[in-house]
């Protein structure tokens, strides 16, 4: 949720707004709150536009923070008509997102997504039962036991990753962001459609990406957010000023409908054939009768296996590039495990999923690379499908779609509630050394881990009934490449001409999901035993 105001959408939202205001007549929001409790703390707004001008465009999560400093774990503040309710501790995000979760697991919908043909991925949906039936499918495709029974495969990739990052020993800032988004992209291909990419220029491969791109970045939040606002925009041509996207935006819509169907209908017809790679799809082919998917299921199957690209390859990536940066800035953590895996695993071995339970400094690293950047800051947001009361403030209930499409000037009254978890805050709840790259944090004094917060209960998967599915996926993948690059390679800062490294400033980027800008980074081999291993493994290349 970045807010950066685009003139022209602004100038045609105002536009927007007064034709509303002259029709309504109305020029009072009230609050309809039954319970005469108070919203929680939050800074003052302007009437309308609320709070959006205190917030900082690139990092909102870091304004939220100073604000529950300010105010507490829990921050009310609007947007646009919109009620944010803002959670910046982990015991409240459990409490509301969880123990209530029959009345907090709705999403906000915005117009911006339906315009752009992406409303159909599970991150979109509403509290329907048409996300439900997406849940029932993922759990029946993610769930820890079938995720285990991929492991060669996960294994095969980290081994094929490492031989990709010792081409170039001097890696040129990107080329380690390119190769670790190439292991992810193998990797969910693999389960979701049983597909093995070959190559970057996949044809496949590159739609995939190219949405994501899309998403990523012609979908700003400030976008969504005026949009939501004024949906009559949307009927604007695309003429009008700041509605250009809206020709983006159909490209869009081809692009979405191309990357649910081509996959999806290459299972399909192998199945048919009778020819089964195990994936994902194929799995639900094998789990319902004929009989039993009709058109809803399996469009609900095929939103789901388009869904998995979408929302698992740039955060599983994108974790595995800020692990990368943490090794280049802490050379004594990368040391430390490097003895760690050489003791457990022997000096020529490969590590594998066996020794997993052996290695608890690495399982440290893990969790601390999740907590010292979350790739998600702000998670996603939740919507409330009722009102609520918490700790003496009540807590609106939020608006479905059809009421956002009769604009807020009309009745007056607020959208309800969006749920926005703080990420950020959470992680820096310590803060004497929170920016820190510390994996000991999770040790006890004699080195076992700590029993806490594993891996996959990280509250960096979110919370209650839409926590991330994809959880024990990106646990296993994520797991065996940290190990395997451990075991293999020594990141380093880079050289300048003169052979003096290259000062790295840990910077990220901006947005709903984040990675480190790209750094200079040296890839070295440190085992040429490990190394001979995976050359035998893949022959000559
Ligand atoms: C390190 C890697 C990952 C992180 C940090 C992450 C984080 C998240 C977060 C914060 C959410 C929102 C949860 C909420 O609303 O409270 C989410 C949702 C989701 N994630 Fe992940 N994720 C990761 C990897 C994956 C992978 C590999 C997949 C697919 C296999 C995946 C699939 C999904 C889906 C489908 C949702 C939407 C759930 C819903 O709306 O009901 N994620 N993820």
């Amino acid at each position: 949720m970045a807010y950066t105001i685009n003139v022209p959408l602004a100038v045609s939202a105002v536009f927007s707004v007064i034709a509303v205001v002259v029709l309504a007549r109305r020029s009072t929001r009230e609050r309809a709150n039954p319970s005469g409790l108070p919203l929680p703390p939050g800074p003052r707004g302007f009437p309308l536009l609320g709070n959006i001008f205190d917030i900082d465009p690139a990092r909102p999560w870091l304004t939220y923070t100073d604000w529950g400093k300010k105010y507490g774990d829990i921050v009310y503040s609007s947007l646009l008509g919109q009620d944010y309710i803002v959670i910046n501790s982990v015991k409240v995000a459990r409490d509301l997102l969880e123990q209530r979760s029959s009345i907090s697991s709705g999403r906000p919908t915005p117009t911006l997504y339906k315009l752009f043909g992406v409303d159909f991925l599970t991150v979109m949906l509403g509290n329907t039962e048409e996300w439900k039936l997406h849940r029932k499918l993922f759990n029946l495709t993610l769930r820890m036991e079938v995720i285990v029974e991929h492991r060669d495969l996960y294994s095969r990739k980290a081994h094929h990753l490492i031989l990709n990052m010792l081409r170039g020993s001097t890696e040129s800032p990107g080329q380690v962001e390119e190769h670790l988004s190439d292991f992810s992209t193998a990797i969910i291909m693999a389960i979701t459609y049983g597909y093995e990419v070959t190559s970057r220029e996949d044809p496949l491969v590159v739609r995939v990406r190219k949405l994501n791109k899309v998403i990523s970045s012609d979908m700003p939040a400030e976008r969504a957010v005026v949009l939501t606002a004024f949906p009559l925009l949307r009927y604007l041509p695309g003429c009008f000023p700041g509605m250009a996207f809206k020709r983006d935006a159909s490209d869009c819509n081809t692009l979405a409908a191309e990357v649910r169907d081509i996959p999806f209908d290459y299972v399909k017809e192998q199945v048919a054939a009778g020819i089964v790679s195990r994936s994902m799809v194929s799995n639900f082919f094998q789990s319902y009768k004929e009989d039993d998917i009709d058109d809803n299921m399996e469009r609900a199957m095929k939103d789901t296996a388009a869904t998995v690209f979408v929302a698992g390859a740039d955060t599983t990536s994108f974790t595995l590039l800020t692990f990368v940066l943490a090794m280049v800035l802490y050379p004594d953590v990368q040391t430390r495990a490097q003895e760690e895996i050489d003791a457990v695993v022997g000096k020529d071995e490969l590590p594998g999923f066996e020794h997993r339970s052996s290695l608890p400094y690495v399982e440290a690293i893990l969790r601390e690379t999740l907590r010292w950047h979350a790739v998600a800051p702000l998670g996603m947001p939740h919507v409330t499908t009722a009102s609520d009361t918490y700790n003496g403030y009540y807590i609106p209930k939020g608006m479905s779609e059809a009421i956002f499409t009769l604009p807020i000037l009309l009745t007056n009254r607020s959208l309800g509630a969006v749920m926005v978890y703080n990420l950020w805050a959470m992680s820096r709840a310590s803060p004497d050394d929170a920016d820190h790259f510390d994996p000991a944090r999770y040790l006890l004094p004699y080195g076992q881990l700590s029993p806490k917060d594993s891996f996959s209960v990280s509250p960096s998967f979110g919370f209650g009934r839409r926590v991330c599915p994809g959880k024990f996926l990106a646990e296993e993948s994520i797991w065996i490449a940290v190990v395997t690059m451990l075991a293999t390679l020594r990141f380093a800062k880079a050289l300048d001409a003169d052979g003096r490294e290259v000062e790295v400033t840990p910077e990220f980027t901006t947005g709903n999901v984040i990675r480190p800008i790209p750094f200079g980074c040296r890839t070295t081999s440190r085992s040429a035993g490990r190394v001979k291993e995976l050359r035998a493994e893949f022959g000559p290349t």
